[in-house]
């Protein structure tokens, strides 16, 4: 499509795709093939003979995977018939008519964003078609360590909320966006804490998340907050009763551990402060890019959290339980957001999706990959319009907390870029910039 750029790719020898699926990608899958072998003992006590055959098939499957990808082999069908099994076969279809029947698709010549996800997929088919450990979670232990890493950062950001709540009902407007705005920065920053880009090494919240937001202002290269405050004060639920508000904001998470706990306050004070009748989370289906939440992992976040021996953690543990069992929070999942698709493809191949994300009068996408999805991953000059990027997708306002980790920005003013360039090569895939970035469809 003309005025379209290409999509980013290991095809640029050096750029941060190459290295990614040079050096990163290789990394994470070994360490999922030591973690499994590492749980060897365990499968045979929960499933004898049978776990240790499957730990031996998966560890072969993962294996073959890692070969294919360092040897640039062509990406292959997935067999093991799930639900998503068929749409992913399709996808490679389109991707091969896309590229032409001169190159066979594969790691090095596609799409970053198709072959970075289809190694999270070929993960997940290496379990699921050995039974015995088709449960297993091979991420887990990095998710629960950094949670249980920034426990300090945790219980900061229970106190702060504890305090803003005491006061609630004589917050002025003002003092009421001024702590949705700091709130919304520490949910923002929280993204620094994915496992992905650190290939699984310790990437939890050391510092206090309120003391830092100062002197990481200077680093939030788009700040959209103002439009994300008027959308939540100006919406359908302010026509029936003249209180402020709306009535559903739903949250496309990220990752689990600190990350997934800034969320979880954030949407704890919409609710608690009248801004939101309803938090609709969306999480992945399947273990997903090393931290990702899963619906194990949401749950099981709010019942460490009520269990915390610090009494305004556990309290904010019990209200979050309590608003899921109200049916003020829900957490949802659905294939499409373990796929490879860009967002713009949503409506034609998820409909029910997209249906159900226009009920929402507020969406927050949270971090990189969904950041890339949003904008199709795709060489943008960046100065074009975030609109111009979505490419048509719009199913409600909607707004991108992310921190920069991966080489696509827009949006941004004349010059904004080679300034940026000019200080710090690599501002585009540090994690040390971010952006508050808003769209409301027409
Ligand atoms: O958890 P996030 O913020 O989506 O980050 C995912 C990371 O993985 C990457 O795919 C890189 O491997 C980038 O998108 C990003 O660096
Ligand atoms: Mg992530």
């Amino acid at each position: 499509q003309s005025g379209v750029p290409p999509s980013l790719s290991a095809k640029v020898t050096g750029s941060f795709a190459y290295l990614t699926i040079r050096d990163r990608l290789p990394t994470i899958l070994t360490k999922v093939i030591d973690t499994i072998h590492r749980n060897k003992n365990t499968f045979f006590e929960e499933h004898g003979e049978e776990g240790i055959e499957a730990e031996k098939q998966a560890i072969g499957l993962l294996s073959k995977l890692r070969n294919e990808l360092q040897t640039d082999k062509p990406v292959i069908e997935l067999t093991d018939g799930l639900e998503d099994t068929d749409s992913w076969n399709e996808y490679l279809q389109r991707q091969q008519r896309l590229q032409g029947d001169q190159e066979p698709v594969s790691w090095f010549k596609s799409p970053w964003l198709y072959v970075e996800c289809y190694m999270y997929r070929r993960i997940q088919e290496a379990v699921s078609l050995n039974p015995p450990i088709s449960n297993f979670d091979v991420f887990n232990e990095g998710k629960t360590q950094s949670f249980y890493e920034s426990q300090k950062a945790v219980m900061t950001l229970c106190t702060f909320l504890e305090d803003t709540q005491k006061n609630a009902e004589k917050l002025s407007p003002d003092q009421l966006s001024e702590h949705f705005s700091k709130l919304l920065q520490i949910s923002l920053w929280g993204n620094k804490c994915d496992l992905s880009i650190s290939a699984g090494q310790d990437n939890s919240q050391k510092t206090s998340p309120v003391d830092a937001l100062a002197g990481l202002q200077p680093y939030i290269l788009v700040n959209d907050s103002g439009m994300v405050w008027s959308t939540l004060m100006s919406s359908r639920r302010a026509g029936e009763s003249g209180e402020s508000g709306v009535d559903r904001v739903d949250i496309v998470l990220d990752n689990a551990g600190f990350e997934l706990v800034t969320d979880l306050v954030l949407a704890d004070f919409l609710v608690s402060s009248g801004l939101a009748r309803k938090i609709y989370f969306h999480g992945k289906s399947f273990p997903w890019f090393v931290s990702d939440v899963t619906a194990n992992d949401f749950h099981w976040t709010i019942r460490q959290t009520m269990a915390a021996n610090h009494k305004w953690m556990s309290k904010r543990g019990f209200q979050w339980q309590n608003y899921v069992k109200e049916g003020a929070w829900s957490y949802h999942d659905h294939p499409f957001w373990t796929q490879p698709h860009e967002f713009c493809d949503m409506a034609a191949d998820a409909p029910d999706l997209y249906a159900r994300l226009q009920q929402a009068d507020l969406i927050l996408f949270k971090g990189d990959l969904n950041y890339r999805k949003l904008t199709g991953d795709r060489a943008w000059e960046h100065t074009v319009a975030f609109s111009t990027a979505l490419r048509g997708f719009g199913p409600a306002p909607l707004c991108s907390l992310r921190t920069l980790k991966a080489n696509v920005q827009v949006g941004l003013q004349p010059g904004q870029g080679e300034k940026l360039a000019s200080k710090d090569p690599t501002w585009m895939t540090n994690g040390k910039y971010a952006v508050i970035q808003f769209y409301r469809p027409l």
